[in-house]
């Protein structure tokens, strides 16, 4: 079973995360199942907190039921208000990857040394108006960086391409730096991100409830392959 040990990170190759958040969440341990099963390399689990996010889902408790019944990567992604406050529950419920947010906490450095602490991965996530340059310091000491392509909250919103210059940016300056988005991402709109530079994809809506994930995950893992080998052709 994979436990906080479990590494995922770090070789920027392309992998595909389906967010649960809009999936059968009365059945989570079937739907993560099926989704692995479809070829996804982790999964991506929401939580939401009512305050940093005016929506609620679940929290450590619900992640070790899960952890089970599952031995996928679990990227968490911390919608909350002080993220500091959840990383020992995350960690003991067999978390892998806890990626807060840097507009919830004051002190972005203090959170990144205690998730590294606890054995997690940490990424750093910034919502659609805050400036990419705003992580920049931090970069060297995470293992990826989320740049969310809707305002978090809700599954099923409308992917913002207007956020591509800062996967683009982020990518220009960090060639090996793990970068995920997320939201509204599906096979129409997988090539500006591709294009952009990101290489962890988050897709929800698009996978999930389609009647062929398995083909929507090729699809999206295509798409990004194809523009990391263009990339590296290209350097
Ligand atoms: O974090 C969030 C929303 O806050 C995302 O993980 C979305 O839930 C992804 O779902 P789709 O936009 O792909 O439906």
């Amino acid at each position: 079973m994979a436990g906080v040990e479990g590494g995922m990170l770090g070789s920027c190759s392309c992998k595909i995360g389906p967010s649960i958040l809009n999936a059968d969440l009365s059945n989570l341990a079937s739907e993560a199942r099926r989704l692995m099963d479809c070829g996804a390399d982790y999964l991506h689990l929401d939580v939401m907190d009512g305050h940093f996010v005016p929506n609620m889902t679940f929290g450590h408790p619900v992640v070790k039921s899960l952890r089970q019944h599952s031995d996928a990567f679990f990227d968490m992604h911390m919608m909350v208000n002080r993220p500091e406050q959840w990383i020992e529950g995350m960690r003991d419920a067999g978390a892998n990857l806890f990626t807060f947010h840097i507009e919830a906490t004051d002190d972005v450095t203090g959170c990144i040394r205690k998730v590294k602490e606890s054995g997690m991965q940490v990424g750093i996530g910034l919502k659609p108006k805050t400036p990419v340059d705003v992580v920049f310091p931090y970069v060297e000491d995470v293992d990826m960086v989320l740049v969310m392509t809707v305002e978090p909250g809700f599954g099923g919103q409308k992917f913002m391409a207007d956020m591509m210059p800062k996967v683009q940016a982020l990518r220009a300056k960090y060639k090996s730096l793990d970068i995920e988005v997320d939201g509204g991402v599906g096979p129409s709109t997988i090539d500006m991100a591709a294009e952009a530079g990101a290489n962890m994809i988050v897709s929800g809506t698009a996978v999930v409830r389609s009647d062929n994930p398995r083909d929507v995950i090729g699809q999206l893992r295509g798409k990004v392959d194809e523009a990391i080998q263009k990339a590296n052709l290209e350097r």
